[in-house]
């Protein structure tokens, strides 16, 4: 799918602040494919579908969780988190995306996950660092995002752990599980 037509799918289901943080992701994520050898078609489709389900009612969410029997564990925690899996099964279902590697970086692009794919990580990285981002120590990734992928996801995971428990909020696994596994396998 053309870029021009995927943005024209995409654009109705987002405000228009949502819809300028997409087009940064977009921008944010060819940039990081190009520097770090990712398909550059593939994430750029991925960015901008990233958010599709953002505003999906909350009770439709949880319903196609259930059926799809994606993780229960999902419903135990925030429904901000359910956006990304279930965006990834409207992408499918709605607008015909049938790449597995685009679906899975927009399954995983809030949480992160175990084993996260190049595409996984540009995604969740350009969401996180694209330009419209305003928030303490998101420069400092921007930063790391110049010459080393796996540290900038380190530094923007360990962020998101210490935001939310300094919040007293409870942290979805897989944040931790990327976090280990990323820690694991890049050089230290
Ligand atoms: N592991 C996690 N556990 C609980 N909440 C999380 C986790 N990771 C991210 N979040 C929360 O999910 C929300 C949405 O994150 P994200 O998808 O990155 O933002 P956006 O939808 O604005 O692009 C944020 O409020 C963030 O704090």
């Amino acid at each position: 799918m053309e870029r021009e037509q995927a943005l024209q799918i995409v654009k109705p289901q987002l405000t228009e602040h949502r819809y300028q943080h997409t087009l940064g992701v977009m921008g944010t994520a060819i940039k990081l494919a190009e520097k770090y050898g990712a398909d550059i078609k593939k994430a750029e489709l991925a960015a901008i579908f990233h958010d599709y389900a953002k505003f999906r009612p909350k009770d439709e969410m949880r319903q196609i969780i259930e059926e799809q029997k994606m993780p229960a564990i999902l419903l135990e925690f925030n429904s901000e988190l359910w956006h990304a899996p279930v965006g990834a099964f409207l992408a499918e279902k709605e607008a015909g995306i049938d790449d597995k590697e685009i679906l899975d970086a927009i399954r995983y692009h809030t949480s992160g996950r175990i084993g996260m794919t190049l595409l996984d990580k540009v995604i969740y990285l350009a969401d996180y660092i694209e330009p419209g981002r305003h928030f303490p120590g998101v420069e400092e990734v921007r930063e790391l995002a110049e010459d080393d992928l796996d540290r900038a996801l380190i530094q923007s995971m360990k962020n998101t752990i210490q935001f939310l428990m300094k919040k007293n909020q409870p942290v979805f696994p897989d944040t931790f599980n990327a976090y280990n596994s990323i820690v694991q396998n890049s050089g230290g």
